[in-house]
């Protein structure tokens, strides 16, 4: 059996900071997670380097679930995105070891192919809604079936999802949050005629969804799914802060348009209720901030009991290690429903060469061994870890808001 024999955390910044932990084996053979939380990058990486390595080694790189079970009740603190993204990235260079160790990529653990590819959707975004509708032209000439609409609102000087660099956003813009300025009667009136220009140009057969970012209230969400009805969005995503999960009865009584939400929860726990009640219609949580492949299955058969699909978060934000997990995850589970894919640069896919390919709107892990995913230290070396936070939001009137 491959015995840890040490694990190390990488910082890197190729154009953004990335956070990867690298197992170390007996037999040669080591594996990649992914643990970049974007904005709290270094308190991810202490809690590995300082609470985590230190119980990793000598032990069976092969008992994943438990060391999974070891790191979830041993910390006693249990939950939240720094323990979670910790766990999340040792599981995740635990199924890698175990792939390259049974020379089989991790999709043919986890049962096999069910479907040939994975369905992805792209990011459009534009100032205007003109440049929008251009950005999502673009995405469907590049083969996406599917687009994320994300356009300016006229009035306000920035919004979440629109990037100054059109190919490539990233939120994380500075070394103290930025803050922006949000209306939510401006953004009400802005998003329908985005989707109507959308189905004008682009006809029925691309699926269209749009990112809310937790900025509305259940009312306000439910008068945007109204709206957006005729139009036949894929979803609405993020639609209302989640914590109060009953929240959504509210918004599933008055439309049906369907809703996505989970890219910032943790554990199952986050989204129990949601399932449940049939509150939602796609489970948004990934491999990097939901405690890796082992707890993302549990929660995907949890979802599968309730007519809800899978989504994962899939922004240039998680680095490619995340992206080839996500991949051979979503390819094997019986109720996915889409995966979200934001190119990441050129220096970043330098940095983590991989297998995974994109083709004609679909994505596949490829079939090395393991992850198929790899991290250039040399490379990695020469991009320093530059602090970077996430934006802030505020009312006109100065109210601090969700961002
Ligand atoms: O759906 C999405 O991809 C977004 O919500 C992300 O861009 C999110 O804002 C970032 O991952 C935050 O780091
Ligand atoms: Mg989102």
């Amino acid at each position: 059996m491959p015995k840890i024999t040490g694990a190390r955390v990488i910082l890197t910044s190729p154009g953004r900071n990335f956070v990867t932990l690298k197992i170390e084996t007996d037999e040669g053979i080591y594996g990649l997670g992914d643990a970049t939380l974007n904005g709290r990058e270094l308190a991810v990486a202490s809690y590995l380097t300082d609470h985590v390595v230190p119980c990793l080694i000598g032990r069976d790189a092969h008992r994943i679930e438990d060391i999974w079970q070891f790191l979830y009740k041993g910390a006693y603190w249990r939950r939240g995105p720094v323990t979670m993204s910790a766990i999340a990235a040792v599981d995740t260079a635990l199924w890698d070891i175990k792939g390259k160790v049974a020379g089989l990529p991790v999709y043919q653990l986890l049962g096999g192919a069910s479907r040939d590819g994975v369905l992805v959707y792209s990011h459009a975004n534009g100032a205007t809604l003109e440049e929008t509708i251009e950005s999502a032209q673009r995405s469907a000439e590049k083969g996406y079936k599917a687009i994320r609409l994300q356009s300016g609102v006229p009035g306000l000087a920035s919004t979440y999802g629109v990037s100054k660099h059109r190919d490539f956003y990233e939120p994380a813009d500075a070394d103290l949050p930025t803050e922006n300025v949000w209306s939510t009667s401006k953004y009400l009136r802005s998003v329908v005629p985005v989707f109507e220009r959308a189905r004008e140009v682009l006809g029925w057969d691309v699926h269209l969804l749009h990112d809310v970012h937790h900025r509305l209230t259940p009312i306000e969400a439910a008068r945007l799914g109204k709206d957006l009805e005729p139009y036949r969005p894929f979803w609405i995503e993020d639609a209302t802060p989640a914590e109060n999960q009953a929240n959504f009865r509210l918004i599933r009584q008055h439309t049906t348009t369907p809703l996505a939400v989970g890219e910032i929860f943790n554990s199952v726990w986050d989204a129990k209720q949601l399932i449940e009640e049939q509150l939602i219609d796609y489970i948004r949580a990934t491999v990097v901030h939901a405690g890796g492949i082992t707890h993302l299955r549990r929660l995907a058969s949890f979802a599968a009991m309730h007519n809800v699909r899978t989504g994962c978060h899939g922004a240039t934000d998680l680095s490619p290690v995340c992206m080839a997990a996500a991949l051979h995850f979503d390819l094997s589970l019986p109720n996915f429903g889409i995966q979200e894919h934001m190119p990441h640069t050129a220096e970043t896919d330098a940095v983590f060469p991989h297998a995974y390919t994109f083709d004609q709107g679909m994505m596949h892990p490829g079939d090395l061994p393991g992850l198929g995913v790899d991290i250039d230290e040399e490379l990695a070396a020469k991009y320093e870890y530059k602090r970077a936070f996430l934006p802030v939001n505020r009312l006109e009137d100065g109210t601090m808001f969700d961002w």
